[in-house]
């Protein structure tokens, strides 16, 4: 069911509060990557040109319902400011008089930022209080925080009972590209699937495997796979409790008729350290004492000709450790590919993907980064999000 957007109701003169994803990585008070703040200026323009009040909410960090001083929102303000290049009002609260005397100040097209709504301890409880609390402040309710979208807030979910609520843009086009990547996808469709662990992607894997042509894995997950298939791992990353789900997942793929590619050769280290011996071996041929910390040459070749010879890709989790460079070939080589792949449309599932695709500077090279770590890999396992299911349908 596609749910009411902001083009779908009319915002002029009325206080709108909008659910932002703002929690950005920041250092010594300043932030470090503001590609969150960035994805959320269409919607924050729209509303402020179409002269409504713009309330902006988001959490930043986990302050655990508590005030830390280093997650108040004060260095965000800033940037929007400069981004939106108009002075941004900032509300030491998020909700109650002090809130409330802050937006009485707004004229129409005026934007406003409440400070952290997780300094709270219901927002996180999804208090229905607090949820009256913040509807109390506005007329309207938009969300476009995709990225908190799998949280059963009290910004995000509880709110949306209390008034009309519908989605901003970037809510809008993560709902569009991930749902129509899932229920019609261009073929072939190839899903790489990496990062640390299985447990992790259990459920994104069982349902990626309902719909792709070929599913690729590698990161640190890989090794209980290339275990379940009998080969000696030596120290890799193993998680001996789910040999038997990667078992049944290597006979779910052929049963489904999907192409399962492993490493063939890996990048094996004698420590977990950026100093560690390597040596590049055979899927067959890890030593005891060395763990396997990225893909190999040979592996990332393949790799790179099924996602060129791919109409569609999804990538979510780097394929070694692309924090220490020693191990960050073959995450960088999939990247690579994905961005000499004219013809296919990309999508990186956020989190440490979409870091790692930064890092490489081959953003602008992708179709479509997600702003969702969480939240996008719910959605490919297939689950309902709570902060969308609550707002109002077509
Ligand atoms: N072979 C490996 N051995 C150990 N750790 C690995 C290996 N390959 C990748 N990793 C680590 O996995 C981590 C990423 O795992 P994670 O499951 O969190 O990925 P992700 O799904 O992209 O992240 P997010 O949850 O933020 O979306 C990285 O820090 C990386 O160093
Ligand atoms: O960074 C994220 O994935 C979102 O902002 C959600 O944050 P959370 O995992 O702390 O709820």
């Amino acid at each position: 069911m596609s749910k009411k957007s902001i083009k779908d109701i009319d915002v002029k003169g009325k206080r709108v509060f909008c659910r932002v994803d703002f929690n950005v990585p920041m250092e010594n008070g300043n932030v470090t990557d503001d590609t969150r703040i960035r994805a959320a200026l269409p919607t924050i323009q729209y509303l402020s040109e179409q002269g409504a009040k713009v309330i902006l909410a988001s959490h930043l960090g986990r302050p655990k319902g508590q005030v830390v001083e280093e997650l108040r929102l004060t260095p965000v303000t800033k940037r929007l400011s400069e981004l939106l290049n108009k002075n941004v009002a900032k509300s030491n609260e998020a909700y109650g008089d002090i809130a409330k005397a802050e937006i009485e100040k707004l004229d129409n097209g005026d934007v406003l930022l409440l400070e952290n709504v997780r300094f709270y301890p219901g927002e996180e409880k999804n208090d229905p209080e607090l949820a009256k609390s913040f509807a109390e402040l506005a007329d309207v309710y938009v969300n476009d925080a995709f990225g908190a979208a799998h949280r059963a807030h009290a910004s995000t979910e509880g709110i949306a009972k209390h008034l009309p609520s519908v989605s901003g843009f970037l809510m809008e086009k993560e709902l569009d590209v991930l749902g129509k990547a899932l229920s019609d996808p261009e073929r072939p469709f190839t899903a790489i699937i990496g990062g640390a662990k299985v447990k992790d992607k259990i459920g994104v894997i069982d349902n990626l495997l309902e719909k792709v042509d070929n599913l690729i894995i590698g990161g640190g997950l890989a090794y209980t796979f290339v275990k379940a298939k009998g080969y000696e791992i030596g120290k890799s990353l193993l998680e001996e409790d789910k040999i038997d789900l990667a078992n049944s997942f290597i006979k779910k793929a052929e049963e489904k008729g999907v192409k399962l590619y492993m490493p063939v050769d890996v990048v094996v280290a004698d420590d977990f350290s950026k100093d560690a011996n390597t040596k590049e071996v055979a899927i067959d041929s890890i030593p005891v004492d060395w763990e396997a910390l990225d893909i190999g040459p040979k592996t990332r070749d393949i790799y790179a000709d099924v996602i060129k010879s791919s109409k569609l890709v999804i990538w979510n989790g780097p394929m070694g450790v692309f924090e220490i460079d020693k191990f960050a070939g073959g995450t960088k080589e999939v990247a690579e590919a994905l961005g000499e792949a004219d013809d296919t449309y990309s999508i990186i599932g956020g989190g440490d993907s979409a870091a790692a695709v930064e890092k490489f500077d081959l953003a602008d090279k992708m179709s479509h980064i997600s702003t969702g770590g969480g939240a996008s890999l719910e959605f490919m396992e297939g689950k309902q999000l709570p902060g969308v299911v609550a707002l109002n349908d077509k």
